[in-house]
Formats: C-alpha cells, structure tokens, sequence
C-alpha cells in the first residue's frame, strides 16, 4: 500500500467521501430502563456506603428541584433551573472524582454540588441572595461557587466556563497536582465557538480535563436533533479533536460513573484530556421563565418518564437488597423536610447590605463606582417602598 511519508497516510485511488452523517458512536449502558443489568455489562465497583450517597443525593436534587419550582411559582424566589431527569449525569460523574479536583458547571448541575457537600442552607441562602449567601447576592439563583468545594461559580454566558476549564487543568498539570477539572455542558452550549477553540487546546497541550456534555435534548426550544447539529450529536467532535472519547446513558448512573472514573485516570495519570457525551432529557422546561408545552409533546416526554434515572437505581438497589421501598420512602421525607425547613429560614435571613455590591472586584472601589452606589441609594430612599428588603439597611443597617 503506497503512503504519504509526511503525513503517514495511506494513499487511495478512488474518490471516496467519508459520509459524516452515517456515523454513529455506540452508548455504553449498564442498567437497562427496568433497572436490570445489561447482559455483558461489568457493574462498576461500588460499596453500599457510596452507592447510598449517589442515591441520597439524587433523592434530595429531585425534592430540591420541585419544591424550589414551586417556590418561584408563589413569588418567593425570583428565578429557577432545575436538572429533574438529568440527576445521574451530574451525580454519578461527581462521585467518580476526588474532592481535590474542580469542578465547572454550566448551571444545571446542582447535582454534583450537593455531592460534593454544598448543604441545604447553603443552597438555600443563594437561592434566596440574603447576606448569607457565599457571593452576597450578588448573582441570581442557582449560579452557585464555592472556593472551599473546588466548585467555580457559574457564569450566564454559554460556554465560557470550557476554555477556563482548559486553562485551569493546564495549571493542575503544570503543578503536577494529581488532579483534573471536570467541564460540564449542554449540547447546545457545544455550538459556541468557546467549545471548540477549548477542545482542540485540551488536546493539543493534553491538560488533565473531562468534558462531559449533557446531551438532554434540547437548548431552550431548540431541539438537538436536526436543528442543533445534523451529525451524531457531540461525541465525534471529541474523535475529531484526537482526544479519548465515550457516549454513555446519561440516564444510567452506573454507565456514568464507571466513564468517568476511566476518564479520571486518563486525565490524571496520562494527561488525557476525555470528552463524555451522557445522553439525557431535560424533563422540566429550561428555567422557570420557559414553557415547554409550546414546542414538544406530552407523549414525548412521558417516553423519557420511563427512563428515569432515580427510579431505575432505586429498582437497582432494591434488588440488591441494599435498600427497601420504605428506605427510599423515608429518605424522600427526611429531605424534603430539610428542604422545606431551609427554605422557610433563608427567606427571613436578611438581604446583603447595600454596600457588598461594589466589593471584592476592586482592592478599594473606584471612584465612579462609588458615586454610581450613591445615586443608587438616593433613589432607594426616594422609593423605599419598592425595595423593602434593602431599604430599611441603607442607613445605619450593620453590614
Ligand atoms: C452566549 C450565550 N448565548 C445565549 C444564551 C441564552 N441561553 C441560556 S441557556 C441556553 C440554552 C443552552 O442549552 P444547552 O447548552 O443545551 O444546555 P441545557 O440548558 O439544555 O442544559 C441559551 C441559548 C446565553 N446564556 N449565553
């Protein structure tokens, strides 16, 4: 067979195109929708102890997520993303990593927050932007951070937190700290140019980094297949940048977290960085400012209901007697009890004073930062009214 010496390609003679439409990546799957094992499948290892933290913790995302809905609904909170349906994909990646490793989130990935050990008071205070919360109110509900969890704070704009996850695995490398960053994202957020410019970089400069795309269908109304992308999904785009690549069930716990711990050993001992696309469903609208009714089907998504990731580990753990319906009773009300019980105290926590929203930017606030806070407070004085939570700690209130 004749090569090109330079390139080290084989040379052919007939004008063959490589069809990009007709290719299509397997998934892995461990358990199947009924919550039995795949014929063939090697169940990861995972004592009983770990496995009841994945499923506490999706008990108390699936609560978190509904009960909060429902608080934006009576007005209490302005704003919500939930991640109902998608609670293996951020869950089951994040028990795969060590608690050194940092994590960057999109904004529906409270999942792997909550495993990492963000509480229900914490979740609570940003939620609510009272002067408890870690960024001061200063952010609008569920742009979580947290220095002390190795969790970044989300940012709004799509895609910008890949190319930092880049650039900060390249420092873990270069620090040689046997750690990576994991990069969560939506399919949609796959179609900025940051995606891109990031994946090639990862894999040019082989930094310790998993990107792990939650592939759940759609980007607000758009859906994924034909109006997103017209190859298959996200998983070649990794093929295509030469990096280690998987597709798994991203509505499969097991499959997730068996991926991701072979993806954190990539990373970490051999510097590659991984793409993981976990194929999912946003079962919610996108926030609660959508209506998802004005662009899909009920029978679409009752097909995705009998997927769900929590119901089919639960079945799991029930088999394997890990676990007894009642358990799983008892674990719901315990966590929605915490939840109901948070959310009545942060919302009677009072907002951050004023003055916190010209700080920590700058070492000392910039003149025309502070006329701007003085104008402000002019203006609340003169309508307090319309600000009765931040109103009465203009003057005087302790900061
Ligand atoms: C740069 C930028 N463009 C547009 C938006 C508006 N926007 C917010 S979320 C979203 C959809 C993202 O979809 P996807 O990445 O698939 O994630 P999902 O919400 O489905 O989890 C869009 C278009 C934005 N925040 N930033």
């Amino acid at each position: 067979m004749a090569k090109d010496k330079q390139h080290q390609l084989e040379i052919v003679t007939e004008p063959k195109f490589i069809d990009g439409s007709a290719l299509k990546i397997p998934m892995l799957q461990i358990l199947k929708e009924d919550g039995t094992v795949q014929k063939g499948a090697q169940v990861p290892e995972l004592d009983k102890e770990l496995a009841l933290k994945m499923f506490d913790t999706m008990q108390f995302i699936r609560i978190l997520d509904e009960r909060m809905i429902a608080a934006q609904r009576q007005g209490r909170i302005s704003f919500y993303l939930s991640s109902l349906g998608e609670e293996a994909a951020s869950i089951g990646s994040a028990a795969a990593l060590d608690d050194g490793d940092m994590i960057m989130g999109q904004y529906r990935e409270q999942g792997a927050l909550a495993y990492r050990g963000f509480t229900v008071e914490q979740f609570m205070d940003q939620l609510f932007s009272n002067e408890r919360d870690l960024g001061k109110g200063r952010q609008m509900p569920v742009h979580y951070g947290s220095a002390e969890l190795n969790f970044m704070t989300i940012a709004s704009p799509l895609a910008t937190q890949i190319p930092q996850a880049t650039g900060y695995a390249f420092g873990q490398k270069m620090d040689k700290s046997g750690t990576c960053t994991i990069c969560y994202f939506g399919e949609g957020a796959a179609s900025e140019g940051d995606f891109h410019a990031a994946l090639n970089m990862a894999a040019v400069y082989k930094v310790p980094a998993i990107f792990f795309c939650r592939n759940n269908g759609y980007a607000i109304s758009t859906p994924s297949q034909g109006e997103q992308y017209a190859g298959d999904g996200i998983a070649p785009r990794g093929v295509a940048y030469g990096m280690k690549t998987i597709r798994v069930d991203g509505n499969d716990i097991l499959a997730v977290y068996q991926a991701t711990q072979m993806a954190r050993k990539l990373a970490v001992e051999d510097n590659e960085p991984v793409l993981i696309e976990g194929m999912s469903y946003r079962m919610a609208g996108h926030s609660t400012s959508d209506d998802p009714t004005g662009y899909r089907t009920r029978d679409e998504e009752d097909a995705w209901r009998a997927k769900d990731p929590l119901a089919r580990f639960q079945t799991y753990l029930i088999k394997k007697k890990w676990l007894t319906e009642k358990d799983a009773e008892e674990i719901f009300a315990e966590k929605k009890a915490a939840v109901l019980a948070a959310l009545k105290k942060a919302e009677k926590v009072p907002a951050p004073h004023i003055d916190e929203l010209i700080n920590d930017v700058y070492d000392t606030p910039p003149q025309q930062l502070k006329e701007q806070l003085e104008q402000l407070k002019a203006h609340i004085r003169k309508y307090p009214e319309a600000y009765p939570k931040t109103a009465s700690r203009i003057d005087g209130g302790e900061k």
